[in-house]
């Protein structure tokens, strides 16, 4: 039997063959995407791949760097052919929670400005419904107050907390605040109700996004493309 981290490799090795010479490839951030990136730079090396990258986060820039991927910033591209990213839970209808890694609000951008999207999961990660914690990326000015607001309306919030017990800083040096809500009903709802709130930078519910999920399974790797047919 296969651990998970079997299948992300597996998955990510899948999905670093999406990626054609000459491409601008945006590249996720998480455990899954370091496989993702492994295998970029193992193709740069071996085949002389010729690809310009737009990380997701600083931590992905220097990963992907450090392998001789060639890195630039999301303004200094005129367009991202392909981007590959993780997920922390995806459902039937291809809707997702994302920001498990405190990246979310550089992936949403870098997603939303892709020609197309691959997501990278091993099976564990696709759910009947979405079920995981959700983050929201919050401006640091006010963000108790917007807590109390979050927990006046029932989504239990938490703050973000590193091994100190600090807040979270995102790459844009915002704080995190994971929400439990009791039953994720309408995400689009959801989604539409956290942006209208002031302080609200971003949120982890990421919809209509996504072109092809790569599934890391136990017997094999699995390819949905995401319009037509749903996923489990
Ligand atoms: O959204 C993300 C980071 O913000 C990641 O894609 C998500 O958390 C999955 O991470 P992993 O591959 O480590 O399970």
């Amino acid at each position: 039997m296969k651990d998970t981290n079997e299948l992300k490799k597996m998955a990510g090795y899948r999905a670093a063959e999406f990626v054609e010479d000459g491409m601008v490839v945006g590249i996720g951030s998480g455990s899954t995407i370091a496989y993702v990136i492994e295998a970029l730079g193992k193709r740069v090396s071996e085949e002389g791949l010729n690809i310009i990258g737009v990380p997701t986060s600083d931590k992905t820039r220097r990963t992907a760097a450090k392998l001789g991927i060639s890195m630039h910033n999301i303004d200094d591209v005129d367009h991202i052919d392909l981007t590959i990213d993780g997920a922390d839970e995806i459902d039937p209808d291809f809707a997702a929670i994302k920001g498990g890694g405190a990246a979310l609000l550089w992936e949403k951008i870098v997603a939303v400005n892709s020609t197309r999207n691959v997501w990278v999961v091993d099976e564990g990660k696709l759910a009947p419904k979405l079920t995981h914690y959700l983050p929201v990326e919050v401006i640091p000015y006010g963000s108790d107050q917007l807590f109390k607001r979050l927990d006046a309306k029932g989504y239990k919030p938490s703050w973000r907390l590193d091994q100190n017990g600090n807040p979270v800083r995102t790459d844009s040096a915002n704080f995190l605040i994971d929400l439990h809500p009791a039953d994720i009903t309408d995400p689009f709802t959801l989604g539409r109700e956290l942006t209208s709130m002031v302080g609200v930078v971003e949120h982890g519910l990421f919809l209509n996004i996504v072109d092809t999920v790569v599934v890391g399974r136990q017997d094999d790797v699995e390819i949905f493309d995401a319009h037509p047919q749903p996923l489990i």
